[in-house]
């Protein structure tokens, strides 16, 4: 018997402090009101939204184009600055950083982008741009950096051939496995994954969903990961939050929103899948579903 039994009743186990916490995040752009001219036009394109995303796991960011995603993705590592709202980042109230501490929280939270044709430098070979960010945050010898940046390359499934090769030489999925590489090479515990697989055909996209989901499991990081494309999020998300004109509209649990939706807008998004007629509403889990939707080509890949 321990001694925490012995003198009474053992505590609840406390569920871990979130990785990022977002209340009532707020982003308007256009001029300001003091600024205002008649017909100036401004935009809320976040519009009082809350989220949490605990340690390790995924949430999934869905909403058609213009709903203000990527805005909410930009904003929760502050790379543009909001008008309300608090972000704990980290258990950091990130608000309050200065430019060198947002700098430093960089290295723990960072982004992978759409197109990593424009967010790799075109005139750097592959192993600078792998190893830009420890010179940005300094703290290893350049023997220790090329060494790092060599075995993430290489778990990002890349040979060592890749380190010497420039971007125009490499393939879209091969160019967005650096990408992660290079996003993974400080130790982050929280990734902002902007439309990561877009732009790749669909065995790619699967083969990246793969390595994402193979990299949490490794080091609990946690993700947000925003998407168009339902049937992505599907493979790797364990919540879903629903976005349409800035708003929150919907947020759960993965299963239960793609099961029994609540909101009107996540039944028509969730109807659009290409492929999924009305009788195969019924998902069979994250990384599952029936042959007649448009995910079972990617669910393959994935399994
Ligand atoms: N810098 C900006 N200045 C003015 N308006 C902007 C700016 N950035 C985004 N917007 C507008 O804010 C709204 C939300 O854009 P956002 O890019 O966040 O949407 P999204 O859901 O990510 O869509 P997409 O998938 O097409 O990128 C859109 O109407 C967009 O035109």
């Amino acid at each position: 018997m321990n001694s925490r039994t012995s003198n009474g009743p053992t505590p609840e186990p406390r569920e871990a402090a979130p990785t990022l916490s977002v209340r009532g995040l707020t982003k308007v752009y256009g001029p300001r009101a003091t600024m205002l001219r008649r017909n100036a036009h401004r935009l809320t394109a976040v519009d009082a939204v809350d989220l949490d995303i605990a340690p390790g796991t995924t949430l999934g960011l869905v909403g058609e184009s213009g709903a203000g995603k990527s805005t909410v993705g930009r904003l929760v590592l502050r790379l543009i600055e909001p008008d309300a709202g608090k972000i704990d980042l980290l258990g950091t109230d990130i608000a309050g950083l200065s430019r060198g501490e947002l700098r430093r929280m960089r290295a723990k939270a960072t982004m992978i982008f759409q197109d990593p044709y424009t967010s790799l430098d075109p005139r750097m070979p592959i192993k600078d741009s792998v190893v830009e960010p420890l010179l940005v945050h300094g703290g290893h010898s350049r023997s220790e950096r090329y060494e790092k940046a060599l075995a993430m390359v290489r778990r990002v499934g890349l040979g060592d051939a890749h380190m010497e090769r420039f971007p125009y030489e490499m393939s879209g999925g091969q160019l967005q496995r650096v990408a992660i590489a290079r996003a993974l090479i400080t130790d982050p515990s929280f990734i902002v994954c902007d439309e990561p697989v877009a732009a790749l055909d669909v065995s790619t996209q699967a083969q990246v969903i793969n390595l994402l989901n193979d990299l949490q499991q490794e080091r609990g990081i946690s993700y947000l990961f925003i998407s168009h494309d339902l049937r992505l999020v599907r493979l790797i998300a364990d919540e879903v939050a629903v976005m349409r004109h800035g708003k929150l509209l919907e947020k759960g649990d993965a299963v239960r929103v793609f099961e029994e939706p609540e909101h009107e807008y996540t039944r028509e998004l969730l109807a659009a899948i290409p492929g999924r007629s009305p009788r195969s509403r019924r998902f069979g889990g994250l990384a599952g579903c029936d042959g007649e939707t448009g995910t079972a080509d990617l669910r393959q890949e994935v399994a």
